[in-house]
């Protein structure tokens, strides 16, 4: 494994405010990196500040081992990168759009400019629109095409600003169907998003940005590991308390907390004592509340769902 996405002590100020306080990040090869905060919290900066579009106050980022921005001509034809609702020229086709992008420096030799564009056309479900003029997309289509255009040189790694704006859940699940697709295939993915749900569907690694600062970053899997506890469901609360006395660490209506990690355990103890039982699971924490708890001071920030 190697570091894909690395910035130390990365700071952006605006008079006085500090749009990006500091931040670590570590973005892995083959990692699907969800870089999670509410709006205003710093993210686009940090997205344009790794890709050299924005020069840091301080600090510093390595993009697939390069010194940005320095390394910029080096690294960024092995990045493809979406940020904020991708421009194209509406009374053009999405292929002819695409052409233009490729001629412009994005994809390859022009012999081969025609199979490269109908390749990213199709890989993101455009291939029958691509002769339509973009002014009659839909903003889903126009995203995909953005998604096409950052797809053109095959990149490495991919870096996206909340790519699923403004798009109903059919875009949303195309657009999440496609970036695992693409992780499949060997790309290394980071997207930015407000959104926790998203995070959790689509990204292995989770980085939580509030008001400028990194104050979460881990494996999801890491981060909803069991306590350690069992969650007991019984309609006889008072009698498991009786029985596993000292290892029930929270009641709250029918639900208790016990201590120990083998539920089979815990599911033997109470069947034998005759306590009737309706549920049993290892207690671990949602990503919500991991995400919730990190954000501190400002549980409201995040976009949990309802
Ligand atoms: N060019 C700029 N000049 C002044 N302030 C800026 C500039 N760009 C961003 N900011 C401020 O920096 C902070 C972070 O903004 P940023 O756009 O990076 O957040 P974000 O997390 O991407 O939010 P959103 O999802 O709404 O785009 C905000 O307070 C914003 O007003």
């Amino acid at each position: 494994m190697s570091a894909v996405i690395s910035t130390r002590g990365l700071v952006k100020r605006y008079g006085r405010v500090r749009a990006v306080d500091g931040i670590d990040l570590d973005v892995q090869q083959g990692d699907v990196y969800g870089f999670l905060g509410a709006n205003g919290s710093g993210k686009t900066t940090t997205v344009r500040m790794l890709l050299g579009l924005v020069l840091p106050t301080s600090g510093e980022v390595e993009l697939l081992g390069g010194r940005m921005p320095r390394a910029g001509r080096r690294v960024l034809p092995r990045v493809g990168a979406l940020i904020e609702g991708p421009a194209s020229y509406g009374h053009l086709s999405g292929r002819e759009n695409l052409r233009l992008l490729d001629a412009s420096g994005r994809g390859g030799p022009w012999r081969t400019r025609s199979a490269r564009v109908d390749a990213a056309l199709d890989q993101v479900g455009l291939g029958g629109a691509g002769r339509k003029p973009v002014k009659a997309y839909s903003l889903g289509m126009r995203q995909r095409l953005g998604l096409a255009g950052a797809l053109l040189r095959r990149p490495e790694l991919l870096v996206l600003d909340e790519p699923t704006n403004g798009l109903d859940p059919q875009g949303i699940s195309e657009i999440r169907e496609l970036l695992l697709d693409l992780h499949r295939g060997g790309t290394t993915i980071f997207l930015s998003s407000h959104l926790l749900a998203e995070v959790e569907q689509l990204c292995d690694r989770v980085g939580v940005l509030d008001r400028g600062r990194l104050v979460l970053q881990d494996r999801i899997p890491t981060l909803v590991a069991p306590t350690g506890s069992t969650v007991v469901h019984s309609p006889a609360p008072d009698r498991v308390r009786a029985l596993l006395d000292g290892r029930v660490t929270a009641v709250e209506g029918d639900r208790l907390v016990v201590r120990g990690e083998d539920p089979a355990e815990v599911n033997a103890l109470l069947v034998g004592a005759g306590i009737p039982v309706t549920g049993l699971a290892l207690d671990r924490p949602t990503l919500e509340q991991v995400v919730l708890a990190a954000a501190g001071t400002s549980p409201d920030r995040v976009e949990v769902p309802r």
